[in-house]
């Protein structure tokens, strides 16, 4: 499989997009005309620059409005594509990109556009050049690859050929299966984007919110694994127009894209009659089992606070690393380390962030096979020396530069509590809360991160994604999207946040980047862990008086219900599954915060319930600009 990807597809200027398309490793580089034409150097100079990166320059697009033009349209369109074709013999590419016309003065008929074909092929043969025919999702007389291979058929040109884009074949629906039909010589590229569902205007909602092959909601790896079925073996090219690339992180949006390709070749890769396709082989997506630790680094008073905190929510210290200032608090199947010490990754976090929850284990059938997947997938290995004796643990870099561990019951890392860690006995002198497993995980992250985290997550491990869903701040809007295993083993809450008012954009804005803002535990009797919880000496976050008599009326509750609610400050939501309960606790620090959850049946994450406990959980924090008070 060969990569590429348009220039239309990363911010910043020409020299700029192709350094960071260099980087992240693609093969090759489409050139839109406008980053041409807006480069102040010669087309030649432009062909030079791209080799120089040890790229090669697929094709160059768009040429518009070409097919069907009455006459004298027609002789001007074809001195035009004699201009185009000068250009590229400079830049040194033979492929050129026309699209579907759109102009109202255009005319139909296959045979037409046809003929008019034949002689652009007739042209650019001459010259050692090549044209591919792609339909716009809008085009005035041909909005369907189906018709466009019509017309490359009719004619019958070895230097005109077709060329696919999953997003106008997807966004009309149009049946991939007639793909599998097409001559593999005659699909001269193949270009590639997904986008999110949204019903708007197939034009608008192309130039706006295209996104790479597997953060969108299009069947992009269906349309790729028709293609690959037919033998083709080329350039597979991102074109993604989407706003916030254009604003975006040049290389950030480069290594996306990258990754977005390499993990799409290796699922189609895995399916029969996809022989032909190249792709180098990685070990499949890793199934999560559990979260094995969320591990904090803090220090001196912060850690005290996070400590007695644990200690309401009933975890109790059972062991303590043997070499390093770490002590496992345990709770149920649930492992909170507590990180001091000043050396280390742990202690560089803590330098530039305080204390968070900087590193998430994840327990998978192979760790070894699981890092090997991600570093094809261009994630960023870690390692720290460990004293002699002790495990070492395969890590990744996630979100907010926090670590992924990986674990797995297979080697030493399965015995790592016994091997790194000695037994405690401590009296905590608080009870068990009943807190059985980590629920979910959220991060918090700006909202032009979160494409890239969805991609990350659901590229290396087996877990789907739902869809975004807006979260209600009084000071704005914060968007939301799950990554979640089939067990549930694995939930994660991406929440993306557009301006430092909402809680999550404080969150970052105070702690110096994205990470983990809550964690929540479940239980299997919210109740009795509120009361347990009380004895303990936790005090559960407030929650307005009026948010009970409406989900009374909603859910048509039992009063008596409602009235225990009300009591213990628990948050009542309802799916077509069964109920949900949800009980947090006040901000700490900058904004982190515990929730705890009793699931019956349901499967969302309470969004109906987040206005009414952010609106509480700001009361929390202290005011923007005002400095910290101590003790
Ligand atoms: O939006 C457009 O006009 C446009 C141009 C060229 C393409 O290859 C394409 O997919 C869309
Ligand atoms: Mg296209």
């Amino acid at each position: 499989m060969k990569t590429s990807i348009a220039t239309v597809s990363i911010s910043g200027e020409l020299p700029d997009k192709l350094a960071a398309i260099a980087a992240a490793g693609f093969d090759g580089v489409e050139i839109f005309e406008n980053d041409f034409l807006a480069f102040d150097g010669s087309p030649a100079d432009v062909g030079k620059m791209v080799r120089d990166h040890g790229l090669e320059i697929t094709l160059f697009q768009p040429f518009r409005d070409f097919e069907g033009m009455p006459e004298p349209h027609r002789a001007r369109t074809f001195d035009r594509a004699e201009r185009k074709f000068d250009i590229m013999q400079q830049l040194g590419t033979d492929l050129l990109l026309v699209c579907s016309n759109i102009s109202p003065i255009s005319l139909g008929g296959v045979d037409r556009a046809a003929a008019d074909f034949h002689e652009l092929g007739e042209r650019a043969g001459k010259r050692g050049l090549k044209v591919g025919y792609e339909a716009l999702a809008w085009g005035r007389h041909i909005s369907d690859h189906r018709d466009a291979w019509e017309i490359v058929r009719r004619a019958d040109h070895p230097n005109i050929g077709l060329i696919l884009d999953s997003f106008h074949t997807l966004s009309r629906k149009i049946d991939i299966n007639s793909i599998r039909s097409i001559p593999k010589e005659k699909i001269f590229i193949v270009q590639l984007a997904d986008a999110p569902l949204i019903d708007m205007d197939l034009l608008y909602w192309s130039r706006h919110f295209r996104n790479m092959p597997g953060e969108g909601d299009l069947p992009v790896a269906e349309f790729t694994r028709a293609i690959a079925e037919t033998g083709y073996d080329g350039y597979f090219s991102l074109e993604i127009f989407n706003d916030q690339f254009r604003g975006g992180n040049a290389n950030a949006i480069a290594v996306d894209g990258y990754r977005s390709l390499i993990y799409l070749g290796d699922q189609v890769r895995r399916s029969p009659g996809a022989g032909s396709l190249t792709v180098a082989p990685m070990p499949e997506r890793a199934e999560i089992k559990e979260i094995g630790f969320i591990e904090f680094a803090a220090a001196d008073e912060e850690a005290a606070e996070l400590i007695a905190t644990l200690k309401t929510l009933g975890f109790r210290k059972t062991t303590t690393h043997r070499s390093k200032q770490v002590d496992l608090y345990r709770q149920g199947d649930i492992r909170v380390l507590v990180n001091t010490d000043e050396g280390g990754f742990a202690g560089a976090s803590y330098a530039v962030h305080g204390s968070s929850a900087y590193a998430v284990a994840l327990v998978v059938d192979d760790a070894k096979r699981a890092l090997e997947r991600a570093v094809a997938l261009n994630a960023e290995p870690f390692s720290q020396p460990v004293a002699p004796g002790e495990v070492e643990m395969p890590a990744i870099r996630g979100v907010g530069g926090g670590l992924v561990y990986l674990l797995d019951d297979k080697t030493d890392l399965g015995r790592i509590w016994d091997i790194d860690f000695v037994p405690v006995t401590e009296d905590s002198g608080v009870e068990s809360a009943g807190l059985r497993r980590v629920d979910h995980i959220a991060q918090t992250m700006p909202y032009e991160e979160m494409l890239t985290w969805v991609l990350f997550y659901t590229s290396i491990f087996e877990a789907g994604k739902t869809p975004i869903v807006d979260i209600i701040d009084p000071a704005g809007v914060v968007r939301s999207q799950v990554v979640e295993n089939v067990s549930g083993a694995l939930r994660i809450t991406l929440n993306g946040a557009e301006n430092r008012r909402t809680l999550a954009g404080h969150f970052i804005a105070e702690t110096f980047g994205s990470g983990v803002q809550h964690l929540a535990f479940d239980t299997d009797d919210i109740f009795a862990t509120a009361a347990a919880l009380r004895r303990n000496g936790f005090r559960a976050l407030h929650i307005s008086p009026n948010y009970y008599d409406d989900v009374e009326a909603r859910f048509g509750l039992d009063p008596e219900l409602t009235e225990r609610l009300r009591a213990e400050n628990i948050l009542y939501d309802r799916d077509e599954h069964g109920e949900f309960f949800q009980l947090y606790s006040p901000t700490y620090g900058e904004g982190f915060f515990f929730e705890i959850v009793e699931r019956r049946g349901y499967r969302g994450y309470g969004a109906a319930n987040a206005i009414f406990r952010i609106a509480a959980l700001k009361k929390h924090l202290r005011p923007e600009g005002l400095p910290k008070i101590i003790g």
